[in-house]
């Protein structure tokens, strides 16, 4: 039978990566002179915010046109560095002074690159974790040890721990996006071995990313990331330090609300969701659903598009739902098992970096009240319901 038109079958029209998935490939690391400004101020963040500096330091950048800047990996590095620069900004005096205006200095080239990539102008996962790496030697493996972020928050290591953990999570479930078109044509020829094999490499691709997860215990600090990282990771909507949102000046009259970096913005994730036929409650009335939903807009669209593709895609789960072979139900229950564990895994994490970090600090007599948001997602989501309802939405996939 002809191979009916595989709608997957290019990977590279999605911008995704045979080997390293959603990631974004060699990185640049610098922009073209007349930007150096931007990456000098990105790449002393940690400091000029230790020493209160960094909001000055940004009214007296100059003014840029964005014309210079060519090419994909050059306004996605623009899109980090501005990114960085506008956390830092609104952050920088914690939750005691933050401020509700970004300088237009800053806000119109952001909001311009932005636009041109068809992302919102605040930092987000595709940022700071897919485009934020380099190797140190670049003839050498991607491991933990031979990789650094290109840039960084307050909390000594504690970001480039959150960040590279996450890059190596992604890069460990990236083997199993290539093999996706694979599954789709073996669907619409209704070749079962060929399907198999391609659901033990997702399977077992997704074991190796709860593996890599371990690594989170080793190089992130509770402490750092509940008390100094989180807290640059927030963005203003939902958030009652920033009720109305940003006003981003010399962009738009009134202030612009945009949820804080998560990796629901993670396209890795949703994309076995989008496989396996998981849905999370539906958009109308499920709110995990509509934060999962919302959070695609921050995606790349390329990336967006893609996870479109898959759910519109023949449907893997209802192919063997109506499937004899019991060695395939028992191959599609073993991904959504690896699923389901490495979000028990990642539950376990979150209690370990969140709740319990958050409890000794509110235990703490001079501690104020912690705030109603503090609980809540950097998309102001309840975070441990959001979390458990896709963990057992997952669960219920099993056949
Ligand atoms: C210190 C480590 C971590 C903490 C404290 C943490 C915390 C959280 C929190 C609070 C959420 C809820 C939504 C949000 O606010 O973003 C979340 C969502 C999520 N996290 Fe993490 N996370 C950590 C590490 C990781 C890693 C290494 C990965 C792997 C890529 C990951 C993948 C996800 C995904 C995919 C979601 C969306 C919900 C889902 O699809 O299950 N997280 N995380
Ligand atoms: N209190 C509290 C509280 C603390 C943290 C959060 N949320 C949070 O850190 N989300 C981000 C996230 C979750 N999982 C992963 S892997 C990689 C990333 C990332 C990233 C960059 C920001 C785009 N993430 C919510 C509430």
């Amino acid at each position: 039978m002809a191979l009916l038109m595989n709608p997957l079958s290019n990977l590279e029209t999605y911008n995704i990566s045979e080997d390293l998935g959603f990631i974004l490939e060699d990185p640049l690391e610098e922009l073209p002179d007349p930007y150096q400004p931007w990456i000098r101020l990105a790449k002393n963040l940690p400091s000029l915010i230790d020493d209160q500096q960094l909001r000055d330091e940004v009214k007296k950048l100059p003014e840029l046109s964005i014309c210079h800047l060519q090419g994909h990996k050059e306004l996605r590095l623009a899109h980090l560095a501005l990114g960085c620069i506008t956390m830092g900004y609104v952050w920088e005096g914690g939750d005691k002074d933050v401020t509700q205006v970004l300088p237009r200095i800053i806000a119109v080239p952001f909001c311009e690159i932005s636009k041109k990539l068809g992302l919102p102008p605040i930092m987000v996962y595709a940022d700071c974790v897919l485009a934020n790496w380099k190797k140190k030697d670049p003839s050498g493996p991607m491991t933990y040890d031979n990789m650094e972020t290109l840039f960084a928050f307050p909390g000594g290591d504690c970001s480039k721990g959150f960040f590279l953990v996450s890059l190596l999570v992604e890069r460990a479930a990236a083997s199993a996006v290539k093999v996706i078109p694979d599954i789709f044509d073996a669907i619409i020829n209704k070749n079962c071995n060929v399907l198999k094999e391609g659901l033990r490499t997702v399977s077992s691709s997704l074991r190796e990313a709860e593996q890599t997860f371990h690594l989170v215990h080793e190089y992130v600090d509770p402490i750092d990331f509940f008390k100094i990282l989180r807290i640059y990771l927030s963005g203003w909507k939902g958030n009652s330090l920033l009720p109305e949102g940003l006003k981003y000046e010399g962009v738009w009259n009134n202030p612009r609300k945009f949820s804080g970096g998560s990796a629901a913005q993670s396209s890795i994730i949703q994309c076995f969701d989008a496989l396996l036929g998981i849905q999370h409650g539906s958009v109308h009335e499920n709110s995990s659903a509509q934060f999962l939903q919302e959070m695609r807009d921050y995606m790349p669209p390329s990336h967006k598009a893609f996870l479109e593709a898959v759910a519109s895609g023949p449907s893997v789960r209802e192919f063997i739902l109506s499937s004899k072979d019991a060695d395939l139900k028992k191959i599609y229950d073993e991904c959504v098992r690896a699923l389901v564990d490495l979000r028990n895994y990642h539950l376990k994490v979150v209690a370990k970096y969140i709740i319990i970090p958050s409890s000794q600090l509110k235990n703490n007599a001079n501690r104020k009240e912690v705030k109603e948001d503090e609980e809540k997602g950097t998309g102001g989501t309840d975070l441990m319901s959001f979390l458990k309802s896709v963990r057992d939405t997952t669960k219920k996939a099993c056949l």
